[in-house]
């Protein structure tokens, strides 16, 4: 049996002739940053919605804390504590910071038809959202409204959000895009402890991030993953240097 949190095995998704993912089979063990890199178009969108259930593959599985979820709605995934985020900001601008966090706490404690202002005043909520807010250094803009955050501190509510669902697994999507150096910086803090409360699948384009954070990189071109290893062996590697760096050999 694997000890991996998070596995896909043979995944593939054609559109069309093009195989935006080829036999994918990657893992997600505890305590680990797992970065997929590779250029525009290598299929790294196409790999997260797989796991994450927003696109059927064609063939191959995701499994979750040893389970088959490949047939499971991107829901189910999400309540089986699969958190995904920034692709896709759900953050309500209007509301403060704490209500974005209750409201995520509120979908989590499974009592989602509960009126808004009991949520509000539910103490066991507000302090699992007060909880998630400390862990990424926003409870001091708790009764901020969210529109009023810089967009550094959105990406952090996100994770707070996240939080509140008890993540078995992150899967993340760009979290560095479009901060600034000061930005990636705290981003970069916050990942690199949170990946002891549940390990993180982490795509993006920020090399000096990725190589900061990962445990372990997979090297993804024209849809399949052409090496894996650690910082130091992709790194040095000259089939990636030659594939994604597009260095001469
Ligand atoms: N719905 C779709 N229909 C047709 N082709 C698609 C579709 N989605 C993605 N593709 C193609 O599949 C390939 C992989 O795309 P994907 O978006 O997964 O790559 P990516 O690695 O995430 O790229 P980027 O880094 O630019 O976001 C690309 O050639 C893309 O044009």
């Amino acid at each position: 049996m694997s000890d991996a949190i998070l596995q896909t095995r043979n995944l593939k998704k054609r559109f069309g002739a093009l195989a935006a993912t080829d036999d994918v089979s990657i893992d997600l063990r505890a305590g680990e940053i797992h970065a997929i890199i590779g250029p525009n178009g290598a299929g790294k969108s196409t790999l997260i919605a797989q796991i994450c259930g927003g696109l059927a593959p064609d063939s191959g599985t995701v499994h979750l804390m040893g389970r088959d979820v490949t047939q499971d709605s991107t829901a189910d995934r999400a309540r089986a504590g699969l958190a995904r985020t920034f692709q896709i900001s759900a953050l309500a601008m209007e509301d403060t910071v704490l209500e974005n966090v209750v409201l995520g706490a509120l979908g989590a404690s499974g009592r989602p038809w509960q009126f808004w202002t009991r949520a509000l005043s539910d103490r066991s909520l507000t302090a699992i959202a007060e909880a998630a807010l400390e862990r990424v250094g926003l409870i001091d803009q708790r009764h901020m409204r969210c529109a009023a955050l810089s967009h550094g501190q959105r990406r952090q509510l996100e994770v707070a959000v996240a939080l509140t669902l008890s993540p078995k697994a992150f899967v993340m999507d760009e979290p560095m895009a479009g901060l600034g150096a000061e930005g990636s910086h705290q981003m970069t803090a916050l990942l690199d402890q949170l990946r002891a409360e549940a390990p993180i699948l982490l795509v993006e384009h920020d090399m000096d991030a990725v190589f900061a954070l990962a445990d372990r990189i997979s090297v993804l071109v024209y849809g399949k993953v052409i090496a894996s290893g650690s910082v130091d062996e992709i790194r040095s590697s000259s089939t990636v240097r030659v594939a994604y760096l597009g260095e001469e050999a």
